[in-house]
């Protein structure tokens, strides 16, 4: 069991609610509704990588300049070799792109960091970690797919857990401070199993956006996953 102070000082979750879940014609307006959330995490899917279509720079870029918290982008695209470094140029906090569709990981992620952004590896539920945890220094969040990219509102997998296991040992072993995420499922009910398995960074997009009062949804999120780390 980990404690707080594996976060050296840093104890408080980080709360990321996910824009697939907001109104796309009211973006905005459901931008303004999260004014407490850490990050907005924009999900840009293309239709190829993954099954579903969302939106590429035109939106994102438009989202970066209407929107008061700064953008953790999720690329589910094919090709990010080619196409993910222009996402840091939109002026993103940080870019996450997946392991799956880069023929160079750490190639793709210099050229972010080179333009200005963080670099995020993402991984999907099948993907294993192993052959990525000697490149953590590499990387300045891993996000941990806790359902298979796509949609929004499917249920939270649990076998994942090990994973984020793993990269908190290497976090921890090589001292670096490398962010660890999680998206998908992510709800009152779940967002503890992956704050105790080591998870500091969260996704959550029905939890959020599907709850009548947004801002108070990342208030709880916030305070079980923070709770989760205290226990003894
Ligand atoms: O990347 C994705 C889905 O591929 C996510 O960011 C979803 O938007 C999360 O939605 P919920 O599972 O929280 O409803």
């Amino acid at each position: 069991m980990r404690g707080a102070a594996d976060y050296a000082g840093d104890v408080t979750a980080r709360i990321n609610p996910s824009i697939l879940s907001a109104d796309f014609v009211n973006m905005e307006r459901d931008l303004n509704r999260i004014q407490t959330a850490d990050y907005v995490h924009v999900d840009v899917m293309d239709n190829h990588f993954v099954p579903n279509l969302t939106f590429g720079p035109q939106m994102v870029g438009r989202v970066q300049d209407v929107s008061p918290i700064p953008l953790d982008v999720h690329l589910m695209i094919s090709d990010v070799d080619r196409w993910g470094p222009g996402y840091a140029e939109l002026g993103a906090f940080s870019v996450t792109f997946h392991v799956e569709a880069a023929t160079d990981p750490v190639a793709v992620a210099r050229a972010i960091r080179d333009r200005g952004a963080r670099a995020g590896l993402a991984l999907k539920p099948g993907t294993p970690v192993e052959p990525y945890l000697e490149l953590l220094p590499e990387f300045d969040q891993v996000l941990v797919m806790t359902v298979e990219p796509g949609f929004g509102g499917q249920s939270f997998m649990p076998e994942t857990m090990p994973k984020l296991r793993l990269l908190r040992e290497q976090v921890r072993r090589l001292g670096v401070d490398t962010w660890l995420q999680v998206d998908g499922g992510i709800a009152l009910d779940t967002i503890a199993i992956a704050a105790e398995a080591g998870a500091d960074t969260f996704v959550a997009g029905s939890a959020v956006y599907g709850a009548d009062d947004p801002e108070r949804a990342i208030a709880g999120l916030r305070e079980a996953a923070t709770s989760a780390w205290m226990e003894p």
